[in-house]
């Protein structure tokens, strides 16, 4: 029985890495997959991981229709087992429905990649959709952490180090921007934290020695 699987995460777990692992694993045993991405920040058609693999892949635009892309590929020739999806938080509720028809009524696995709330700790479109539709939702096993050093459970947008809390909702960035330089960055948090706003810069975390951040997270601070 084919699948549609969510694996979701904080930013910066490893879910683009993930991807392409499964990609690579399951072409190995002769099944055709189609990589799939929207706004990877290395750029157009191509998807990434930090830990330095890229790859070619389809950009998901609003006119994507995943149904008629499986479709229009088997019709050519092409195998079509399975298809990656990464930052699937940027697909359209409407797409995500597509990924479940070309489940059931195509036999198409589908791994879906992404992060589930936004800095505002609200769903995104594509993800709240996965959320209800998967047949699976997995939660990656490697943990960002926290500056605290506790499980980073939310993205939290910075400028300058700073977190803010307007803005657009998809605005495409990276962890660890440094704090002088003007991009938008992200950083990942605990929840605790990312209520209180405190991010590394503004906590001092940045500054602590290794022994001293030790005591702190004993202490709980
Ligand atoms: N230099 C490095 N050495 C080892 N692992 C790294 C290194 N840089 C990044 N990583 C790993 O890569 C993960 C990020 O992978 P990536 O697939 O880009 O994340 P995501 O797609 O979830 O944002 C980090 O959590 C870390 O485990
Ligand atoms: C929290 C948040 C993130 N984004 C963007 C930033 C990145 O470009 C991607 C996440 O990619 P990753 O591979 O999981 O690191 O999403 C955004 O647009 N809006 C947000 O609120």
């Amino acid at each position: 029985m084919a699948e549609l699987v969510f694996f979701c995460g904080t930013m910066d777990c490893g879910k683009s890495t993930l991807a392409l692992q499964m990609h690579h694993n399951h072409t190995a045993r002769g099944r055709g997959g189609v990589l799939f991405t929207q706004n990877d920040r290395a750029g157009e058609h191509v998807l990434s991981s930090r830990l330095g693999l890229s790859v070619p892949a389809h950009e998901v635009t609003t006119g994507t229709d995943f149904w008629a892309e499986v479709v229009t590929r088997r019709s050519n020739g092409e195998r079509v087992d399975f298809l990656i999806c990464d930052e699937a938080q940027f697909y359209s509720a409407e797409q995500v429905e597509q990924l479940g028809a070309v489940v059931d009524d195509l036999a198409v696995d589908v791994f879906a990649f992404g992060i589930t709330t936004d800095f505002r700790t609200r769903l995104f479109a594509g993800s709240a959709r996965l959320l209800e539709l998967a047949d699976r939702v997995e939660t990656l096993q490697v943990q960002a952490l926290c500056w605290c050093g506790a499980r980073a459970t939310h993205n939290a947008r910075t400028e300058h180090g700073v977190m803010v809390v307007e803005g657009a909702q998809v605005v495409v960035g990276d962890v660890a921007v440094p704090a002088d330089e003007d991009a938008v960055g992200y950083e990942v948090l605990c929840r605790r934290h990312h209520r209180l706003r405190m991010t590394a810069r503004t906590s001092g975390a940045a500054a602590l020695s290794p022994q001293t951040l030790d005591q702190a997270l004993l202490a709980g601070d």
